[in-house]
């Protein structure tokens, strides 16, 4: 996944050399005109030799676009270095590309960051569209993100909320001897734990957390995925690719998929190991277990043959990287919005803790059975999605051959940027687009699940995201206990007026300001 600007330390020296190739080449810029000279091609902001449009790029790179598009219209194209890169920020536009042209435009583009961190795009996310992501993607679908697997990790999504609702319980009976009993949590820790530990438990069989043997530490997540965010400039400009070894950026590169590597290679050998352990030395069942895990599966499959396709071993470590990275942190963030959010809008978060204490009534816990009554607080959800995509940019795309949209001709091999986030606050598609008002979606067919182009917090169309089901179940659940069981408020001498939410750089679009509340016991 080839990201724009993200991480800042990495990128100074970057940037230093941008400004100084800016400067020497601004003399020879004859003033461009705003729209390219040809008509055929979408509007383009005027662009310098060699860089193109990079130098209007700030640090969040979805917002410069946003800012851009708002200029030159929904279809605009860019240049980053050398290479062509269309950016979409209308509903009907993102249609055209995602249902109407869907194959011409489900190519990923390469990257040296991804080549070297998703082996050499042997994962889902990065693998170029064709018979190899094929395969990996349905692999993937059938033995952990369809809708019947999912079901099947209800008891560990149970097991794993509960467990954090008594850590927040814990922490408060701590302080009930004091003058509270109301205690302050880190929102954004307490949910990449959960998060982490469901996506271990179903995928690697059990919990690898800093917390249970720091195998896995949060630490090494945070490094890779703000390394996705980051931008190697020699992709784009490649005489310049040296800065990328001078800055240091391959090295950390190096460090981080080394760990990782480490971690995933240790994983599946202790999953051998334990197949040998099991009886009869063969990869084919773990019997001392209840049920087989992510891996598991996976290390069947290699043994016995899909006609026409092998799974290897590096395969098999990048899918489960990608199940940590695409499912850990966009999650978490989700989280932590909606919560920001409802503490913003008391009447919403009124609202919403009325109907779960209403539908449960007086019960000790939420279950997922529980969930389809909570109807306003799968409308809260769809309003988070709307105003917070986690990936408000989607992942990027590449044009696999030339086609016509909406009359411009887009050229083979295009990068292409769908603004989620621009599309869900478009005012010809909402009213208020602004205020987070969950009862838009009351009488409303509109839908995050990939058929609504204004609502695309997921992508759409065969490269949409394939984990949205097991996402959105965990998110519900949390939600629901956390709402059920506590009453929130902002920290002493916070006011909400005052809350920042400002977002962080980054892939995946989290808070930048970590969101501390306060938790009291709804009973005792
Ligand atoms: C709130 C949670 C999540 C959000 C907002 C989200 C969002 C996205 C987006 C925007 C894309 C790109 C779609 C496109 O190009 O059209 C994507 C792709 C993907 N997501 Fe998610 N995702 C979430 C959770 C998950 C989870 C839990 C998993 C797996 C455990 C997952 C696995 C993937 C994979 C494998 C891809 C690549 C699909 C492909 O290239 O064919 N995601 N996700």
């Amino acid at each position: 996944m080839l990201q724009l600007l993200g991480t800042s330390d990495l990128l100074q020296p970057v940037s230093f050399a941008l400004v100084a190739i800016f400067l020497i080449l601004l003399y020879k810029w004859s003033s461009a005109s705003a729209t390219t000279a040809n008509n055929s091609l979408p509007p383009s902001p005027p662009k310098l030799p060699i860089i193109g449009n990079f130098h209007q790029l700030g640090l969040h790179p979805h917002r410069s676009l946003l800012a851009l598009s708002k200029r030159h219209g929904p279809l605009m194209l860019l240049h980053f270095g050398s290479v062509p890169v269309l950016v979409v920020s209308s509903a009907e536009a993102a249609r055209e590309i995602m249902k109407t042209h869907d194959i011409a435009f489900s190519n990923r583009p390469k990257s040296t960051i991804y080549e070297k961190l998703a082996y050499n795009y042997k994962d889902i996310a990065t693998a170029p569209y064709g018979e190899y992501w094929r395969q990996m993607k349905s692999i993937c679908v059938l033995n952990l993100l369809s809708n019947k697997m999912v079901r099947s990790f209800r008891a560990v999504r149970e097991e794993e909320t509960q467990h954090m609702i008594n850590k927040i319980k814990d922490s408060c009976s701590i302080l009930s001897s004091s003058s509270s009993s109301s205690s302050v949590l880190n929102l954004r820790e307490m949910f990449v734990t959960l998060t982490n530990d469901v996506i271990c438990r179903v995928a690697l069989g059990s919990k690898y957390s800093g917390e249970e043997g720091g195998k896995m530490s949060k630490e090494i997540i945070k490094e890779f995925v703000e390394l996705l965010g980051t931008t190697d400039i020699g992709d784009y400009i490649p005489w310049l690719s040296w800065l990328s070894h001078v800055n240091g950026l391959h090295a950390k590169i190096d460090k981080v998929a080394k760990q990782f590597d480490d971690f995933l290679e240790s994983v599946v050998q202790e999953h051998i190991d334990q197949m040998s352990k099991s009886g009869n030395d063969e990869r084919v069942h773990v019997e001392n277990k209840e049920q087989k895990d992510f891996v598991d599966i996976l290390l069947g499959i290699q043994e016995g043959s899909l006609a026409g396709f092998s799974l290897d071993r590096v395969g098999i470590k990048a899918l489960i990287l990608d199940m940590f990275i695409a499912g850990t942190d966009t999650t978490s963030a989700t989280l932590v919005w909606t919560m920001a959010e409802l503490i913003r809008n008391p009447r919403i978060l009124r609202k919403a803790q009325d109907e779960v204490r209403e539908v449960l009534k007086g019960k000790r816990k939420v279950e997922e059975t529980d969930l389809s009554e909570l109807v306003y607080l799968k409308l809260v959800l769809k309003e988070s999605f709307r105003l917070h995509p986690p990936a408000p940019l989607l992942l990027p795309r590449e044009t696999l051959e030339s086609c016509t949209i909406e009359g411009y001709e887009i050229p083979a091999n295009t990068m292409v940027f769908v603004l989620a986030k621009m599309v869900g606050s478009d005012p010809k598609c909402w009213e208020n687009p602004k205020e987070f008002l969950p009862e838009r979606f009351m009488d409303s067919s509109v839908d995050y699940k990939g058929n609504h182009f204004e609502l695309l917090p997921f992508g759409a169309g065969r490269r949409g995201c394939p984990g949205m089901n097991f996402a959105a179940k965990l998110i519900e659940l949390a939600l629901a206990n956390l709402l059920y069981c506590f009453d929130w408020e902002l920290p002493h001498r916070v006011r909400r007026e005052d809350m920042d939410m400002e977002e962080a750089a980054g892939l995946t679009v989290a808070k930048k300001v970590p969101l501390f509340l306060a938790a009291r016991p709804a009973y005792p």
